[in-house]
């Protein structure tokens, strides 16, 4: 279990002040489940991720795992593992000795590495130099590391970045067993599709602050709304006929388009008031990409590309909602670059 409660930590920055990478969190990652931490670059998450394994002092406020500030257990491998840095190992060392050399310092019985290999899968690249190995092998050597104490508690922070399908897979269903085992698992990543497969709970940061913290499905259900896909040859008239204060109408082509705000089986019914010929009528699922857009919207620290609101097909005879304006369905593109700026050093206590 991984408790933080007031979290804080201040940056002193240079320039722009002191910066409040994470101001007061307070939550609780339960055992038993995948719990997923999102939030756009900068949010606070790796922050948070190095609070609670001890790599760094909060500024105020506290987080423990398993009920202890890592620092006070007696053998914190056997607590908590964690993959913060996969590329923290000696390079001159083969992936075997980085593993024993770890379970040696921390009391590990050596059998429990060759355990680790053969669940990582590195048994053909274990006894070749950590120089020489991939992305992918990397991320395994650290997945590795972190599960070699057999701890109730791990902290992924994006371990499926630079693997293979398969091997994100591989971390999909590593995550989800060692959570039915009962442990605690707090996972970050910014692929949506994979984090929507795997994880049962999820907390949103943004700019340092919480957003969202509640189980996966309701997350999707509070920010998504009822979506339904209408198809019909008179299109233009079922529009109007569906058009009120708090139903938006998005335009797709001149036959198709979404509705947000009504059910099927109203939207059903108005159509067969004006006669409208109806093809299609299908409620959409929110995907958990389109979900977390929205609440992050106004949290996020870098954009490129400014906002791209979603335009409809140049064939639409129109998308309105009651105010007549073009609503956007989709929210603007996340993107921005893979880490946020840092100015690393700066607060003097690493
Ligand atoms: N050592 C540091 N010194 C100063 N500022 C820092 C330091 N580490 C992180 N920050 C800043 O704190 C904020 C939170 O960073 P953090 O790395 O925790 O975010 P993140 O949510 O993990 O982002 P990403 O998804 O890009 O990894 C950012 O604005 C970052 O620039």
């Amino acid at each position: 279990m991984i408790t933080a409660e007031a979290l804080t930590k201040v940056y002193r920055a240079g320039r722009s002040g002191p910066h409040r990478a994470v101001d007061g969190i307070s939550f609780t990652a339960e055992p038993g489940r995948v719990t997923g931490f999102l939030g756009p670059n900068g949010a606070g998450k790796t922050t948070t991720m190095r609070l609670a394994m001890g790599l760094d002092r909060p500024t105020s406020g506290s987080i423990t795992v398993n009920g202890l500030p890592v620092g006070r257990h007696a053998a914190p491998l056997r607590q908590v593992g964690a993959v913060l840095d996969a590329g923290a190992t000696h390079p001159g060392r083969t992936g075997r000795q980085h593993l024993r050399v770890l379970a040696s310092t921390h009391g590990i019985a050596r059998r429990r590495v060759d355990e680790v290999i053969e669940m990582t899968g590195l048994g053909s690249v274990a006894d070749r130099r950590v120089k020489g190995y991939s992305l992918g092998m990397n991320q395994r050597l650290g997945i590795g590391a972190a599960l070699l104490g057999d701890p109730a508690t791990l902290i992924f922070d994006e371990p499926v970045n630079g693997l293979d399908p398969e091997g994100v897979r591989w971390v999909r269903q590593l995550a989800r067993q060692l959570a039915a085992e009962g442990r605690t698992v707090l996972l970050s990543s910014h692929l949506m599709s994979e984090m929507s497969q795997t994880a049962d709970h999820l907390i949103v940061l943004g700019r340092g602050r919480i957003l969202a913290d509640m189980p996966l499905a309701d997350f999707i259900d509070a920010a998504g709304g009822t979506r339904v896909l209408v198809r019909s040859e008179d299109a233009t008239e079922l529009m109007t006929a569906l058009s009120a204060e708090d139903v938006t109408v998005t335009a797709h082509d001149a036959e198709t388009f979404e509705v947000v705000g009504l059910d099927a089986r109203t939207i059903g019914r108005r159509a067969r008031e004006i006669s409208a010929a109806l093809h299609e009528l299908t409620p959409l699922r929110t995907s958990l990409e389109e979900s977390y857009l929205r609440l992050t919207h106004d949290a996020v620290e870098h954009r490129s590309g400014g906002l791209t609101p979603s335009k409809p097909a140049a064939a639409s005879p129109g998308a309105t909602n009651a105010a007549g304006t073009v609503p956007a369905l989709t929210s603007p593109a996340l993107t921005g670059p893979a880490t946020a700026d840092r100015t690393a050093e700066q607060d003097g206590e690493h």
